[in-house]
């Protein structure tokens, strides 16, 4: 059986977001495009990860997945079923039981009044999952499956390292048994030292409970290194699915291949391409595809229509007009790049 042929666990279809902007006052309805038009397929067991520069809608996507985040269209499917179709108590019912969230920063996320132990055991309590005794029983071995001591069930989160913070939400996060959990950032709010025992933590933890995770990270490398298929965001679109294995040199997206290039590290010695100017604001992103204002490739049809998706291979998708030819070098790209700019920078001097 195909990838295609395989029934998601978790989908989302022509998914919208818009937020009212931050700090304006009640009569600013200034609108924030978080997140437009997103297609994404999880399937059973596997690891898709989610980069892109800050602001580009990654965490809103990440909510979304998770039903802490209504969307303005489109739809979530848990087990294809429409969980913004369900009632309230059914929709929090189906995602709670089904789809676990670890968030960034742990004490943000955790009660600093509640003991560990009740930390963990609030989502069986809420979810009335089996008898008293069971819960606390599987409190216990919560605690065992993510490394936590019993001796910390009665601390409070303020008593514990981040680390162990950290451990805390995992457990809870896998109390009722999801099939999938969604990261976002689970390890950037954490000492160095302890970010690769979360991360080894997480990924045991996937294998041996088969679950699917969707992992939202700034940290390029560990996304290409744990994930089999990385979804590249831009100013809150889908822009590329990628294989895994397959980068970075066989991207095919241009800002793909620019966010990469821009990671230190990555097999060859590696040469930014540059790119000109910032994110344009999600509060006005350009018509057609949102990079070609940044794109060395742009030309007058990316002001035109977003380009439709474009299927390249297994498991590999984009939307651009002018895709890069597989495994081309990230230096020829720079080179590239760099000609185009200097064009641009001589027209602008005769203008
Ligand atoms: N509650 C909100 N109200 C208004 N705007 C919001 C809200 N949440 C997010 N945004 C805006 O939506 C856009 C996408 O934000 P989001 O947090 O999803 O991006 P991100 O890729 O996760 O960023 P980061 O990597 O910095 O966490 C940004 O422009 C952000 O400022």
């Amino acid at each position: 059986m195909n990838d295609d042929q395989i029934r998601p666990v978790l989908e989302t279809k022509d998914l919208h977001v818009v937020h009212r902007a931050r700090g304006g006052g009640l009569l600013d309805r200034t609108k924030v495009y978080a997140l437009t038009g997103a297609d994404l397929q999880i399937r059973a067991g596997e690891t898709v990860g989610v980069v892109g520069e800050s602001g580009c809608g990654k965490s809103t996507l990440a909510k979304a997945l998770v039903g802490l985040q209504q969307p303005t269209s489109g739809q979530v499917l848990f087990g294809g079923t429409d969980v913004w179709s369900m009632s309230g108590a059914e929709r929090r019912r189906t995602v709670g039981q089904g789809v676990g969230m670890i968030f960034q920063d742990p004490s943000g996320s955790l009660n600093r009044r509640m003991p560990v132990d009740q930390v963990i055991r609030d989502p069986l309590d809420v979810h009335r999952w089996r008898s008293g005794r069971e819960r606390e029983d599987r409190v216990r071995e919560l605690m065992d499956l993510v490394g936590l001591p019993s001796s910390l069930a009665r601390a409070l989160p303020g008593q514990l390292s981040g680390g162990q913070r950290q451990r805390v939400s995992i457990a809870r996060a896998l109390a009722l048994s999801p099939s999938v959990i969604v990261a976002d950032e689970p390890t950037s709010a954490l000492d160095v030292s302890v970010r690769a025992q979360i991360l080894n933590l997480l990924l045991d933890l996937k294998t041996e409970l088969d679950l699917a995770m969707v992992f939202v990270s700034h940290d390029i490398q560990t996304v290409r290194r744990i994930s089999d298929r990385v979804v590249t965001m831009y100013l809150g679109r889908i822009v590329e699915q990628t294989p895994a294995s397959a980068l970075p040199d066989d991207g095919r997206h241009p800002y793909t291949r620019a966010l990469f290039s821009a990671t230190p590290g990555l097999l060859d010695p590696i040469e930014p391409i540059p790119l000109v100017g910032p994110v344009p604001s999600a509060t006005a992103p350009p018509s057609g595809c949102p990079f070609r204002t940044r794109c060395w490739r742009a030309d007058d049809t990316c002001a035109t229509a977003m380009p439709e998706p474009e299927r390249v291979g297994v498991g590999h998708e984009l939307r651009c007009h002018h895709p890069i030819s597989a495994g081309t070098s990230a230096r020829d790209l720079a080179a590239q790049a760099r000609e185009a700019r200097a064009v641009t920078d001589d027209v602008k001097e005769i203008l």
